[in-house]
């Protein structure tokens, strides 16, 4: 069906990298700057500690390098929880008692808005919401017991149906296997980073059920990810995963998988789970068409923070990996963030390290290096974690301020042989964070590949040699510590993160709950396909014309009455060539105005519609 002439059947301009690494403005400066002054924090807990005044960093010459120095201040400030098993060193980070005594009555604040968030007040005030992610692990926190009942009823649905499908109590309908043998998670953003980590991090060698994912509108992805279940398409369990249920590349994934299955002659809705909120688009449809199950995403529980949420508890549960223990581990650390002495809240220590070491202003960017395969995905859960929470264009008395901290990473040691010279002698524009695991494999697995050392013990060399070469070039570092990876350990890391998020963002008097400017690329793609639709409805009434009236760019540009569009009208048109869509384009592409295109095939009926 599909004509192409010239070399228009290559796009030569459309494809963009998505970097892990995101681009952010380079601010030249001085060793030592000044400290900004911090903004008095707001969003809930509204009054403005009055003795925040400029915080300056002192003017001496480096990060401390006496031995002694270091190790009594490695004493000081490490930071024990004892029953999650937990570290959190901050001894690198070179922030002074003067600049922590100043801190202090923001910090207080910023506890005091997290309090009041706790007890259901509206967080999130652009959207008129409550911020609940805590409640659900303890759901005797909920604001009412209408919400702890919703919270209790949907874990133990979770519970049951994850059991029926393991057990194979809930069988596919037209498997040999007569169970579940695969999940395919169709989901995006928030709906599929937690999913994705947390199976990379916990699931058993072999899982019940093996998850993949759908998290992007990419058709080579997904006919990937489809070509890869096979034959066991038959017995996959189909996770379509979104809290508004209107996300696009989750509805274009959710109807590429429906055409897989009815090419395979198989029956979608009893294969198929919908997590997302009551009376969305996506609830409707699962409704209506009789789906195999539906569990609620709650209105005040937002994307980035739902993995314990039925986001993140469904898949995980559907792996054997125990939720409750996540859920327990969440808990004892958001206990431990409730304290109001700083050096005791682990989540005030991060967001206390990130404001010295960004500047408050996202001065530098944070890296996540964890010293464990399993962990390989906290580094781009965190990307969105933080992020999307804070970088924001306007504070919330509506000044502009372009706060954010970028985030990124991938592992350690892997990561020695990549970028890590640069972090020790390149550009100083970032702080790091280790993650480290103490335990290197089950107990009884282990053996000496030298005498007296393991692979883990390079391992754990590696994360020190790293630690101390980059302190020793004055890069500042702080240090997670967790026993093992595990659905307790992973549960805490989460919530540690989720907390510092917010308590960061009230410092800096900013809503983290809110993503306006996601918004605007939405938009501007719908307008795109939009724009798309006229060029093909321009292309078409010069086609259906005898004979075929060939057109330039400008004259398609100037009959979509849209002539400031031309160079998206090039585009569009590049990329319908490349993809066989009837669609004849002479000339060559890279001289645009050589270019006249019209459609293989003219159609009357849209013509006449
Ligand atoms: O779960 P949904 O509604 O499909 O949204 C997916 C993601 O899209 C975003 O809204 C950003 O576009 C994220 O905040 C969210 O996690």
């Amino acid at each position: 069906m599909a004509s192409i002439s010239g070399i228009c059947s290559s796009s030569p301009t459309l494809n963009h990298q998505n970097h892990s690494t995101p681009k952010r403005r380079r601010t030249p400066l001085p060793s030592f700057p000044s400290r900004p002054k911090p903004f008095p924090p707001r969003s809930l807990a509204r009054e403005a500690p009055a003795q925040l005044s400029s915080i300056t960093k002192p003017h001496h010459a480096g990060l401390e390098k006496d031995s002694r120095a270091l190790w009594h201040r490695y004493v000081e400030w490490l930071y024990q929880h004892k029953e999650l098993g937990l570290y959190l060193d901050v001894s690198r980070v070179g922030f002074t008692d003067e600049f922590v005594r100043e801190m202090e009555p923001g910090f207080q604040a910023a506890l005091r808005a997290m309090e009041d968030l706790e007890k259901g007040a509206i967080a999130n005030p652009d959207e008129g919401r409550m911020v609940g992610h805590y409640w659900l692990r303890d759901s005797s926190r909920a604001p009412t017991a209408f919400l702890k009942t919703q919270i209790d009823n949907t874990l133990d649905a979770i519970c049951s149906f994850a059991n029926d499908v393991v057990s194979g109590k809930i069988k596919p309908p037209s498997s040999p296997e007569g169970r579940f043998t695969q999940i395919l998670s169709v989901g995006i953003g928030g709906s599929a980073l937690g999913p994705q980590f947390v199976a990379e991090a916990l699931a058993p060698d072999n899982p019940p059920l093996k998850i993949r994912f759908i998290d992007n509108t990419d058709p080579a992805g997904i006919d990937h990810q489809i070509a890869q279940l096979g034959p066991e398409l038959a017995s996959t369990l189909v996770l379509v995963i979104s809290k508004s249920g209107g996300t696009p590349e989750t509805r274009n994934g959710l109807l590429e998988v429906q055409k897989a299955f009815r090419e395979a002659g198989l029956n979608f809705p009893k294969q198929g789970v919908a997590i997302t909120q009551e009376n969305s688009l996506l609830d409707n449809t699962a409704r209506i068409e009789g789906w195999l199950a539906r569990f609620p995403m709650f209105d005040w529980v937002g994307g980035r923070t739902s993995e314990m949420s039925a986001v993140g508890l469904l898949p995980a549960a559907l792996q054997s990996i125990d939720i409750r223990e996540m859920l327990a581990g969440a808990a004892l650390m958001d206990e431990a963030n409730r304290s109001t002495v700083i050096r005791n809240n682990p989540a005030a220590l991060l967001a206390l390290c990130w404001y010295w070491a960004t500047d408050g202003v996202g001065s530098k960017d944070m890296v996540i290096l964890p010293y464990k395969d399993s962990l390989l995905l906290f580094s781009r859960y965190l990307q969105q974690l933080v992020m999307e929470s804070l970088g924001k264009e306007f504070d919330l008395d509506g000044n502009r301020v372009n706060q954010g901290i970028s985030v990124y990473g991938n592992k350690g040691s892997t990561d020695q042989h990549a970028y890590i010279q640069q972090l020790r002698e390149g550009v100083h524009n970032f702080f790091v964070t280790f993650i480290e695991v103490l335990r290197d494999r089950p107990p009884g697995h282990d053996w000496e590949l030298e005498p007296g050392v393991t692979c883990g013990d390079y391992l754990f060399g590696m994360l020190q040699g790293t630690r101390s070469a980059l302190y020793a070039n004055n890069r500042e570092s702080l240090t997670v510590t967790v026993q093992e990876v595990n659905p307790r350990s992973v549960g805490a890391l989460i919530a540690l993160y989720e907390r510092a998020v917010g308590i960061y963002a009230s410092i800096v008097n900013i809503n983290a709950y809110h993503q306006p400017g996601v918004e605007a690329g939405k938009k501007a793609a719908g307008e795109v396909l939009a724009l798309q639709k006229r060029v093909l409805a321009v292309l078409n009434e010069a086609s259906c014309k005898e004979p075929v009236e060939p057109l330039t760019l400008e004259e398609v540009a100037d009959r979509c009455h849209a002539p400031e569009d031309i160079e998206m009208i090039y585009k569009i048109i590049a990329h319908m060539a490349a993809n066989d869509r009837a669609l004849i384009a002479e000339g060559n592409c890279g001289s645009p105005r050589s270019i006249k295109v019209f459609l293989g095939e003219c159609n009357l009926d849209e013509l006449y519609a």
